[in-house]
């Protein structure tokens, strides 16, 4: 990605990523490690760690975004809007897009029987994007080719150094009309090491209505699905279970 100002191919691909999968791993971010690291350092992810019971359900922590976690999120969003000819992220975009963030730690006590446990289960993110940190052991795992029969399934997504996971969330999929693909996925616990993962979540503002963007709409598409707004579809995704039963389908249209 450090080439990403003068090699257009760079947002290329993200643009793919995000049509295709839904999810995609960056290096050479702009985000520097030592922030990374120290956020897991941080003594409140070991406060959390001795806090936490065996099996019991991930807790949130408010923790500080950076600057360059910011500019990367502008630089993503800038190239995902430019592919659905969206040319400019004004103030009104700008807030449904990123108008706000949350930081959470997720801490996973090893299980000598994951199986047995809840990790996290199948879910897909209320966010326009997601940012994940997660430590060298692994666990999480995306749906590929949902509904494609035998090839319907899961994949892993190996930890690599210094990277960051980003994840399409439902708010993106409802914004750009279906276009980008906000995918399920869920956690298993490991068998012989506890895990650390810091999702940071980019969102819509609370109050902001969520729906097809306008430019989508006037360029002839038909709208898949209705303006909400999104305290709403935020207080329905925790109202239910995760259970793959998918959030979005409460902002659709049907046909
Ligand atoms: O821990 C992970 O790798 C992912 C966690 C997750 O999906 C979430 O917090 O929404
Ligand atoms: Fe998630």
């Amino acid at each position: 990605m450090s080439n990403w100002d003068n090699d257009p191919k760079v947002a290329e691909s993200v643009c793919e990523a995000a049509e295709k999968f839904g999810f995609f791993q960056l290096v050479n971010h702009g985000v520097p490690l030592e922030v990374l690291d120290g956020v897991k350092d941080a003594p409140i992810v070991s406060l959390g760690c001795q806090q936490r019971r065996r099996g019991s359900t991930p807790k949130s922590f408010p923790l500080p975004t950076t600057s360059e976690s910011q500019v990367l999120c502008t630089k993503l969003m800038t190239a995902l809007m430019e592919k659905l000819n969206v040319k400019e992220i004004d103030e009104t975009k700008e807030s449904l897009l990123m108008g706000s963030k949350r930081i959470n730690l997720n801490y996973y006590p090893r299980c000598p029987n994951p199986q047995l446990t809840v990790g996290v289960g199948r879910h897909s993110d209320v966010s326009s994007l997601t940012f994940l940190l997660q430590d060298e052991i692994g666990g999480l795992y995306v749906r590929v080719n949902e509904g494609k029969g035998e090839e319907d399934g899961w994949v892993h997504v190996p930890p690599i150094e210094g990277s960051l996971v980003i994840n399409v969330g439902d708010a993106l999929q409802i914004l750009s009309n279906g276009r980008y693909k906000s995918v399920e996925h869920c956690v298993i616990a490991s068998g012989s090491k506890n895990r650390i993962s810091i999702p940071i979540f980019v969102n819509p503002k609370p109050n902001d209505v969520i729906g097809p963007l306008p430019e989508l709409i006037a360029a002839g598409e038909k709208p898949k699905y209705k303006n909400i707004l999104y305290s709403d579809y935020v207080k329905h995704f925790f109202r239910k279970a995760h259970d793959g039963k998918k959030t979005v389908a409460f902002a659709e249209i049907s046909s």
